[in-house]
């Protein structure tokens, strides 16, 4: 009898010995996601290469597909996109899974396509808020509904923006603003994007976005901390590289050093442009973590950090975690929970704070433990870093590391990680 992904479990046999060898993280999910739309949005072909194939890349290249593009895949890290310069409706809702930036970059998008374009997802990335980007794109004289203030979403574009100018609270999330500046390059007039307020997490993101459209020929230029002008220039296919992806890389040097062991991830920590690389300062520096670690520019590095921490010398407290709570699942209160079902007490939220209480004689106890992944891959993947020092750690759903990181389980195992249970 075939088994739901739900109903899946595996248990992480702690090695009892330092992790050793070469692991390569795949292609970034971030720089993926945006070169396939741009690439896609471009007169001509291009061919990415370093590319991360993975459920998140998978929707938006479906979705890309669904809208005219031409999408080929030679080997397991190349597409070959090639577009018209401009994207058709879709006849079918676009089906995105638990993919926030396929969703929200393509629901900017469609207001590029001359009719209408619905954008949906899984009831995960159906409780997503999305409604600041809605506000947004109706400011920018787009019909726009979302009648949740989550997807799905309708969109009926014209083709083009009816203002040139827009506000955008990225409060919850900056991949609204993202998700505008690339499809603002798609119009025919200057935009001009700019923050509701200055406080914003992960800023590093939107710098990727504009490094990519840049990459795709477009002219965007930061005026102020807090506004940014993109030109009316469209896109232009071109080849493009790929860097791997930091926030995979985080649980590979996690690893390492929770193991004292070596693993060559073929790439330096200070070479990549992707703001979790941010986190590998605050791993190198384990068991001798800081007390006070802002997760705030590095966010998706959180649970790979709160879960080392539960091993370093003195305890850690996580602050700027207010938007993990809208991610794939409420990032804080997994954390605390399988922390917690660790050893009781071992992360404890408060507020939007979380307090991991450390303890390095965790190391070669036994504490069976099911870990309730909620279906995020981050969880899944940080808290098999647990199972590496205790016996007994049993990660529920580990299937739903393919959102981004689909070889997670045959690494550790390539590294010499044994399993109790079928890695999926
Ligand atoms: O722009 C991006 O590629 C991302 C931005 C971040 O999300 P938020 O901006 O929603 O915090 C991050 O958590 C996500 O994994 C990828
Ligand atoms: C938050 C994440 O993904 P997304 O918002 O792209 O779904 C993530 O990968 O940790």
């Amino acid at each position: 009898m075939s088994m739901s992904n739900a109903e899946q479990k595996l248990t992480i046999l702690p090695p009892g010995h330092p992790l050793e060898g070469r692991v390569s993280p795949p292609g970034s999910k971030s720089i993926t996601n945006r070169a396939l739309l741009l690439a896609g949005l471009a007169k001509g072909t291009s061919r990415l290469t370093g590319a991360l194939k993975s459920d998140d890349t998978r929707y938006m290249a479906d979705a890309l597909r669904a809208m005219g593009v031409t999408i080929s895949e030679p080997d397991d890290t190349t597409f070959v996109v090639t577009g018209t310069g401009r994207l058709l409706p879709a006849q079918k809702p676009l089906f995105l899974g638990n993919a926030g930036t396929a969703t929200r970059f393509l629901t900017a998008a469609a207001a590029l396509v001359d009719g209408t374009v619905v954008v949906d997802g899984d009831q995960h990335m159906r409780k997503r808020p999305i409604a600041p980007l809605v506000t947004a794109l109706r400011a920018l004289g787009v019909a726009v509904e979302a009648e949740t203030g989550c997807p799905p979403v309708t969109v009926s574009g014209s083709g083009d923006f009816g203002a040139d100018r827009v506000t955008i609270d990225a409060g919850l999330s900056s991949q609204y603003v993202s998700a505008l500046l690339m499809a603002a390059a798609g119009g025919t007039r200057p935009v001009n994007i700019e923050l509701a307020g200055e406080e914003i997490g992960a800023r590093g993101y939107i710098d990727l976005t504009v490094a990519a459209m840049h990459a795709f020929g477009a002219e965007v230029r930061q005026v102020s901390p807090s506004i940014w002008q993109v030109a009316p220039t469209g896109y232009r296919a071109t080849d493009y590289i790929i860097e791997p992806d930091a926030s995979a890389a985080t649980y590979l040097w996690a690893a390492e050093v929770l193991t004292g062991g070596s693993i060559d991830l073929g790439v330096a920590a200070a070479s990549f442009s992707q703001p979790d690389a941010k986190s590998y300062e605050v791993i190198a520096r384990f068991p001798h973590m800081p007390a006070i670690i802002d997760g705030s520019q590095m966010q998706d590095a959180v649970p790979t950090l709160a879960v080392l921490a539960a091993f370093n010398e003195t305890p850690v407290r996580f602050t700027g975690l207010a938007n993990l709570r809208v991610k794939e699942c409420d990032r804080v209160r997994a954390l605390s929970t399988g922390l917690s079902n660790i050893r009781p007490g071992l992360g404890i939220e408060e507020g939007d704070d979380l307090l991991v209480a450390s303890d390095p004689k965790l190391a070669g106890q036994t504490l069976p433990a099911d870990i309730d992944t909620f279906a995020d891959h981050r969880i899944a993947m940080s808290f098999a870093l647990a199972g590496l020092k205790i016996n007994g750690i049993t990660i529920l759903d580990p299937g739903c590391v393919a959102k981004t990181y689909p070889r997670y389980w045959d690494e550790l195992a390539s590294l010499g990680v044994d399993f109790e249970g079928d890695r999926p």
